[in-house]
């Protein structure tokens, strides 16, 4: 069971008391108010799994309290308690947004009950997040395994340094597996079973990412039609991926500097201080200290966030991980595809170890479904190898029988080079840069 954290709005002193003992002794980091306005108070300084909210509040109405608490944070499940068990009070609370109501006098056994439930319910949205995030189903990569000696002590620095709350700063170029690494230390840390979220600077248009990390209340902005908590609140109790961290926008950064220093924040317009207990771990391919000496990157930020760095090593400076990760690769992608190939040519094989694969893991793991689709020997060839002497013929056409993202990264490859820059490739696509960076990223390109 997880613990959870529990708001309790009762202006019983003996109810609070009751309920914070009960739910204490479960494991729960509880917080007890006697009215609207305290738990509004405390509502907005950090966000609650689930909240207990009495329906009579002394001269005011609990049932208002459910809409304010449910806008402010909507993951918070709200149950309802009454004295007074009409089923229409209980009607009209949950088409408020209550997911459930105990009716008083209750035993600690319907308390436990409906905390359970409740901890059931966000367990679910939890991986329901994380699955929303990208994070790929399991894979070869939730084994992070190497023969390289460089990149076990980097796995091994990774492993300690998890069990901390420190910032790890992940350092490699594109597609070595920096996202991987920061899933695995969550799933490593004692945050596993928190929401992990991953905000990728460049994939936000710059002038959306403030509201993206922090949030914003309606009407802050045109186009702010309702409030949005931001992505630190979401990951409350988790881990924050900060991709490609050196892409953030100055303003930002000075925000994200405070939220590391004082782990306070406020929403776009508002001036309510906000507070929030999120892991951050942050991700680069470029040079930071280079950024900082352009005036690029906030130097204080950058020794804020370098308080553990981890380089992991390019797949050309291990080529011993290059066919135990095709291989893997290779039964992972059999499985999903419905194919059967035994393995590598002996050619084919030398080909993958002997390429420089500028695009690393990705590039390889790419490389492997394009051969797993288009193959169709019983062993992957040379020929099937994108750059392994593809015969021209063999590329495919609009109409062939292959998957559209097959197309549409052949596309977009020649595309990009047929113009002078990304901006202009993503004219002539006709879709946003922040799309173009992720579709790239998607193909390894
Ligand atoms: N050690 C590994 N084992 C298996 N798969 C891996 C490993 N490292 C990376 N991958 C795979 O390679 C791809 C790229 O990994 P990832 O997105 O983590 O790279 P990255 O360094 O974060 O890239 P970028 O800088 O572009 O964000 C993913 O498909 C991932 O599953």
């Amino acid at each position: 069971m997880i613990s959870l954290g529990i708001l309790i709005v009762d202006d019983d002193a003996n109810i609070r008391k009751t309920l914070s003992y009960c739910l204490t002794a479960e494991g729960h980091d509880v917080t007890a108010v006697s009215n609207p306005a305290d738990a509004v108070e405390e509502a907005r300084r950090r966000s609650f799994d689930l909240a207990f909210v009495d329906l009579r509040l002394g001269e005011e109405n609990g049932m208002d309290l459910i809409p304010v608490l449910a806008s402010d944070s909507p993951w918070t499940q709200i149950v309802v308690i009454t004295a007074h068990a009409t089923i229409e009070s209980a009607v009209d609370a949950m088409r408020r947004g209550a997911a459930d109501y105990i009716v008083k006098p209750f035993t600690p056994d319907q308390v436990r009950f409906i905390t359970q439930r409740i901890g059931r319910i966000r367990n679910l949205e939890t991986e329901i997040a994380v699955l929303r995030e990208g994070m790929p189903p399991p894979g070869p990569e939730d084994r992070l395994h190497s023969r390289n000696a460089g990149m076990q002590r980097v796995i091994e620095t990774a492993r300690k340094a998890a069990a901390s709350e420190a910032i790890i700063l992940l350092q490699g170029e594109s597609g070595t597996g920096k996202s991987v690494f920061a899933k695995a230390i969550h799933h490593w840390s004692p945050r596993t079973g928190k929401p992990m979220a991953v905000v990728a600077c460049p994939a936000v248009p710059a002038d959306l990412l403030e509201s993206e990390l922090f949030g914003h209340a309606k009407g802050a902005f045109t186009g702010a039609i309702r409030h949005h908590p931001g992505r630190i609140a979401a990951c409350e109790g988790g881990t924050l991926l900060l991709d490609e961290i050196g892409d953030m926008a100055l303003p930002v950064q000075a925000k994200l500097l405070r939220f590391i220093q004082e782990k306070t924040y406020e929403r776009l317009g508002e001036t309510a201080s906000r507070k929030a207990d999120v892991r951050i771990i942050a991700a680069t391919n470029v040079d930071l200290e280079k950024r900082v000496a352009e005036g690029r990157f906030r130097e204080d930020l950058f020794y804020r966030i370098n308080v553990i760095p981890l380089r992991i090593p390019p797949l050309r400076e291990r080529p011993e991980d290059i066919l135990p990760l095709a291989m893997d690769f290779l039964v992972h992608l059999c499985r999903e595809n419905f194919k059967s190939i035994l393995g590598f040519t002996r050619d084919a094989e030398k080909f993958l170890v002997s390429h420089d694969w500028p695009g690393n893991v990705r590039e390889l793991r790419n490389a492997v479904e394009r051969a797993v689709i288009l193959g169709t020997g019983n062993r992957i060839a040379t020929t099937d190898l994108p750059g392994g002497t593809v015969p021209t013929a063999s590329a495919p056409a609009i109409g062939d029988r292959v998957p559209l993202s097959v197309i549409e990264e052949l596309h977009i490859r020649r595309v990009i080079a047929n113009t002078a820059s990304l901006q202009e490739a993503s004219e002539v696509l006709g879709i946003d840069p922040a799309t173009l960076w992720r579709r790239r990223k998607v193909y390894g390109i």
